[in-house]
């Protein structure tokens, strides 16, 4: 099976190209005021503008927003300009949430998940029916500023033989070096990443973009 993977919190042209180019089948903005990798929606609009024109074309790879508990004014916004393929939701959004957030954007979401144990797992089954796909990621640490983009990690082995009705992503602390061992641990179709492939916070390495790619290739 191939493992699709994630590059998450791009903000430049550069980087854009570089995960477009090594395969990235998702390519994710983040809409976060306190996080050091926030976009606001008129520049990446200008950041997908090629992959709707130019080198993206016919590649079919998706665009994500990535959001945390967004009011309808941020989904708006988004639809009149970057206009993303899916919208990822970071917070402690509901099930109801979740299927208006669908139905007033138009576009599937993605439900991420805060992992520690099993039961956090079992979470995702209340939005089968909401959510286009499921995000698995770290529980930050009490007090973390950022409910996502990290670098914590979680058991892998908590998704190891769990059937989903939807494609799920395995997030949270992968990197080039770590990530096969962590999709052989999970049996994750899908992974994601952001800061294991930063060299500062906020600031993507085109080299480690690359690395994590061939290495979700050989996964
Ligand atoms: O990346 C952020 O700054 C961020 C901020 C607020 C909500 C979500 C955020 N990231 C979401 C992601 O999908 C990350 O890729 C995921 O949490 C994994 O991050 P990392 O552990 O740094 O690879």
């Amino acid at each position: 099976m191939t493992t699709k993977a994630k590059i998450c919190g791009l903000s430049t042209p550069e980087t854009v190209k570089t995960a477009f180019d090594g395969g990235a089948a998702y390519l994710g903005f983040v809409f976060f005021a306190r996080s050091p990798r926030n976009v606001e929606p008129e520049t990446a609009a200008r950041l997908v503008e090629p992959l709707k024109s130019d080198f993206g074309r016919g590649r079919g790879v998706q665009t994500v927003a990535v959001t945390v508990d967004p009011d309808d004014a941020l989904i708006d916004r988004l639809m009149a300009t970057m206009r993303p393929d899916l919208i990822q939701v970071h917070g402690k959004e509901t099930p109801s949430r979740v299927r208006e957030i669908a139905q007033r954007s138009g576009v599937g979401v993605i439900k991420a998940f805060s992992v520690s144990s099993s039961a956090d797992v079992d979470q995702a089954k209340a939005y089968e029916t909401v959510a286009e796909q499921f995000l698995f990621d770290a529980r930050p640490v009490e007090g973390s500023a950022l409910p996502g983009g990290t670098g914590a990690r979680f058991d892998w082995s908590l998704l190891q033989g769990r059937r989903f009705s939807r494609p799920h992503f395995l997030a949270g602390g992968l990197d080039p070096w770590n990530v096969g061992a962590a999709v052989a641990a999970s049996g994750a179709p899908l992974v994601d990443v952001s800061s294991g492939v930063e060299r500062g916070p906020g600031l993507k390495d085109p080299a480690l973009i690359t690395a994590f790619l061939d290495a979700v290739k050989r996964a």
